[in-house]
């Protein structure tokens, strides 16, 4: 069985269809990148792997799920430290009303060390850099040791020491049989890091290796590019013109 299936999964929202006939695989401990245009529907296909919006289809996942929303979603202000906020991706196995035991303390420290942020359990959230929080985001949810996790635009606004650290904590993490779905705009970054790549205009354009999708067709049809676009040549996909060597 593949740790995630989607079968037929459409999306409305405001009366509007986002997402129609998806259906994708997702093999444990594989990474899969999801790239297309803004409003393509990346953030949209996470919620709804999520069940945090209405959708027709199925899906089918072996384990739990932990999520990671854009950064800008969260409320940074609240007066709380960096281990509360991460303890509070547990809420759901905690519940409101019971004292963490042994076992959540446990996760707690076991994500906060995943993303080398141990020693700053006790920092208030309000006071870290954006790289910071983005690793509390992270460690929040690998807080519940979930087999699928879901990263919507990891990178943005991202220094490259602190991608790198991220990198390598997704491929450790997938290497122990984690497996994860990060939706990016890094399109390069993406073809080198993830094991499969999901183009989504709407729908599941095409889905394949980075070796599989090296035909710049499919790259200008989802993206609406043309064939001078900068964006094929930083993929190193040159389009040939019929008939150029007329
Ligand atoms: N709550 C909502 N009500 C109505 N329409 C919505 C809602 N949320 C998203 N949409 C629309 O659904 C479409 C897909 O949005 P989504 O955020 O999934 O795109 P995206 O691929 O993640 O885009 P981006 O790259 O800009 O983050 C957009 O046209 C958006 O306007």
């Amino acid at each position: 069985m593949s740790a995630l299936s989607i079968d037929s999964l459409a999306v409305s929202l405001g009366g509007r269809q986002v997402l129609s006939d998806v259906s994708l695989r997702v093999e444990r401990g594989q990474i899969l990148g999801v790239v297309g245009p803004n409003g393509a529907g990346k953030t949209t296909l996470l919620r709804s792997i999520m069940g945090l919006i209405p959708a027709r289809g199925t899906v089918t996942c072996d384990g739990g799920i932990g999520y990671v929303p854009q950064r800008h979603e969260v409320a940074w202000d609240y007066p709380i430290s960096v281990e509360t906020m991460v303890r509070s991706g547990r809420v759901r196995r905690i519940g409101w009303l019971r004292q963490a035991g042994l076992e959540d303390h446990r996760a707690v420290a076991e994500s906060l060390r995943r993303v080398e942020l141990s020693d700053l359990a006790e920092r208030p959230i309000g006071e870290l850099s954006g790289g910071q929080r983005q690793r509390v985001m992270i460690a929040r949810a690998l807080s519940i040791r979930p087999s699928l996790l879901l990263l919507d635009e990891p990178f943005t606004g991202l220094d490259m020491p602190t991608q790198e650290l991220l990198t390598a904590v997704f491929a450790s993490l997938a290497a122990d049989g984690t497996t994860i779905i990060m939706t990016t705009h890094d399109l390069p970054a993406a073809m080198v890091t993830c094991d499969s790549i999901a183009m989504v205009a709407g729908t599941i354009v095409a889905h394949g290796t980075p070796a599989e999708l090296r035909d710049p067709e499919i790259w200008m049809r989802t993206f609406g590019i043309s064939a001078a676009s900068p964006l094929l040549a930083s993929l190193g996909l040159h389009h040939e013109e019929v008939g150029a060597a007329c």
